[in-house]
């Protein structure tokens, strides 16, 4: 596949899967998450491969999301059918991630916020620079995850944590966040590849059968969040079309603040 979005790369058995959208803090948009995707499903097909590394280009961001400038009332841009709707295939990149028998090490190395948050939420393991910012930006912006991006979440963070992160919008310092279990390791964002790709190499000298069953059995007690994942991007696709969620886009377009009061009802 010949690849605009995303840089993939792979080295001694790990795969290196890299978000190249920097002018937009790394927001994905239909191409981005279809070759996202792409790459995971390369990296599940290879017997030489044992561990995957997720980033995202540049100094400034892991990824910020969906890519407002590309949202519409009928979602994100694509057109077809895949994605339950919302035009973006991003309950099938969950799925894919969760799949793929090889730990996913995510290795932030910046603002990692809204849907781009999920992503990290959902990798098996998050290595952070020490300036990473996490969070969740749905409410301003018009947008939910309410399927991993908060059930899962809760189960890591506990369910009062999970519910201020979605409800305040706050922003988390890397130190936060591993105070709050959602980060496993920081170190300086000099030294984060190389961070993250020895702990990759260290996975691909244990067993993959032991490595493919114990994550299994880790997402076994999660799984059933995959059909509340169905329904949440299902209810979305509708709730984008819709002007409270038009609002919460073009206000940050505009680079305004919302005004959301008159669809309290
Ligand atoms: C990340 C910020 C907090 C950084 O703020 P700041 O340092 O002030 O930089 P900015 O000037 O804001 O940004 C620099 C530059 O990047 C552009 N940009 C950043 N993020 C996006 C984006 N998501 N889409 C489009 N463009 C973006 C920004 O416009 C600037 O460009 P200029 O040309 O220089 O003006 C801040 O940027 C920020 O808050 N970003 C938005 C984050 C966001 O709202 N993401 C979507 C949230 S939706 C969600 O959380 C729930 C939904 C969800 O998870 C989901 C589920 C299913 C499908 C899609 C999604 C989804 O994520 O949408």
């Amino acid at each position: 596949m010949d690849l605009q979005d995303v840089i993939y790369e792979k080295m001694d058995g790990v795969a290196k899967i890299t978000i190249n959208r920097p002018e937009v803090y790394n927001a994905f948009r239909a191409l981005t998450v279809k070759e996202l995707i792409w790459s995971f499903r390369d990296a599940w097909d290879d017997n030489a491969i044992g561990a995957v590394i997720l980033t995202g280009a540049g100094e400034k961001a892991f990824c910020t999301g969906g890519d407002q400038s590309k949202k519409s009332n009928s979602g994100y841009d694509s057109s077809g059918g895949l994605g339950g709707g919302i035009g973006l295939e991003v309950e099938a990149l969950h799925h894919t991630i969760r799949s793929i028998p090889k730990p996913v090490i995510a290795a932030v190395n910046g603002f990692a916020i809204g849907g781009g948050h999920v992503l990290h939420v959902i990798c098996d393991l998050t290595i952070a620079s020490d300036n990473a910012v996490f969070g969740q930006a749905g409410p301003k912006v018009g947008s939910y995850d309410a399927g991993f991006g908060s059930a899962y979440l809760s189960r890591i963070v506990g369910e009062k944590k999970a519910r201020e992160i979605w409800y305040l919008c706050e922003k988390y310092s890397a130190q936060e966040a591993k105070e709050m279990g959602l980060v496993n390791k920081i170190v300086p964002q000099a030294e984060l590849m190389e961070a993250a790709e020895d702990w990759a190499r260290k996975i691909v000298a244990k067993s993959p059968t032991a490595i493919k069953m114990l994550k299994y059995s880790f997402n076994a007690d999660s799984a059933n969040i995959e059909g509340i994942s169905q329904l949440a991007m299902g209810s979305l696709a509708m709730f984008y079309n819709s002007e409270e969620s038009a609002e919460g886009r073009d206000a940050f377009l505009e680079k305004r603040p919302t005004d959301f009061n008159k669809f309290r009802k």
